[in-house]
């Protein structure tokens, strides 16, 4: 697919991110299960999936036949980011065939001393035609982001630097500026848990969302029906 065929399938649409890393309940060390999930979203419409690791990368791609935006968490000594911060999880998620590849670019410390503009002119070097997905806290990080010539900014970190407020919803103040100011694609990432936001969240302006633990991370989902059932029996 070529750039624009992949930016127009997702056009208004939600992306399903279907991930669990080391320790979280679907994660299940002999063999991915999250390509079921992904079966799942594609049933249900999804034309993109987003996902961590170069194995559900792989095993979500052969089930579903999708495009993925593909990322590696990973927590480095040194660096704050751990969304693909470093050349070796750019290098295992274009092996992987990673459709996009998604990566931190919050304006935090990276440990080899490198800013995220120079690590980004190295993947563009290294990868000409490689899409990149940058995920940001903040406004100035997304025009950031878009100055250096990625393809996609994401409202993905809002709330998870120390900078920005941890909300308990999405950030649509940032997805619409971001939307109206950039003339790139924008995706609404990040603590959609509900049709209704999805649908508020799309209104903003932005080209397409991604909804992750709302539909993909069950224990999250349950935490949220108990915390609500404790809340009204008063005891939270
Ligand atoms: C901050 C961070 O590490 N976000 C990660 C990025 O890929 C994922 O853990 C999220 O699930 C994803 O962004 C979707 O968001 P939500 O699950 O809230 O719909």
């Amino acid at each position: 697919m070529t750039k624009k065929e992949l930016l127009d399938a997702i056009h208004g649409r939600m992306i399903v991110s279907c991930q669990a890393v080391k320790g979280e309940p679907l994660y299940v060390e002999e063999k991915s299960v999250m390509y079921l999930m992904a079966r799942a979203a594609k049933q249900a419409g999804a034309t993109m999936i987003r996902t961590s690791g170069v194995r559900d990368v792989v095993a979500i791609k052969e089930e579903t036949g999708l495009p993925v935006i593909g990322l590696i968490k990973i927590q480095y000594e040194g660096y704050d980011a751990y969304i693909t911060p470093t050349m070796k999880e750019v290098d295992e998620l274009v092996e992987a065939g990673a459709d996009i590849v998604a990566l931190d670019c919050t304006i935090r410390k990276r440990g080899d001393g490198t800013t995220i503009n120079e690590f980004i002119a190295q993947i563009k070097e290294k990868y000409p035609d490689l899409m990149l997905m940058a995920d940001v806290s903040n406004y100035e990080e997304g025009v950031n982001a878009w100055k250096c010539g990625v393809d996609i900014v994401g409202t993905t970190m809002s709330g998870y630097t120390p900078y920005t407020e941890a909300k308990d919803g999405p950030d649509y103040e940032l997805m619409s500026h971001l939307a109206a100011d950039l003339d790139i694609p924008v995706i609404g990432e990040g603590k959609i848990h509900s049709p209704e936001e999805a649908v508020k969240a799309l209104s903003t302006g932005v080209w397409a969302i991604v909804v992750g633990g709302a539909i993909t991370r069950p224990l999250e989902i349950a935490q949220r029906f108990m915390k609500a059932i404790a809340k009204a029996k008063g005891e939270a």
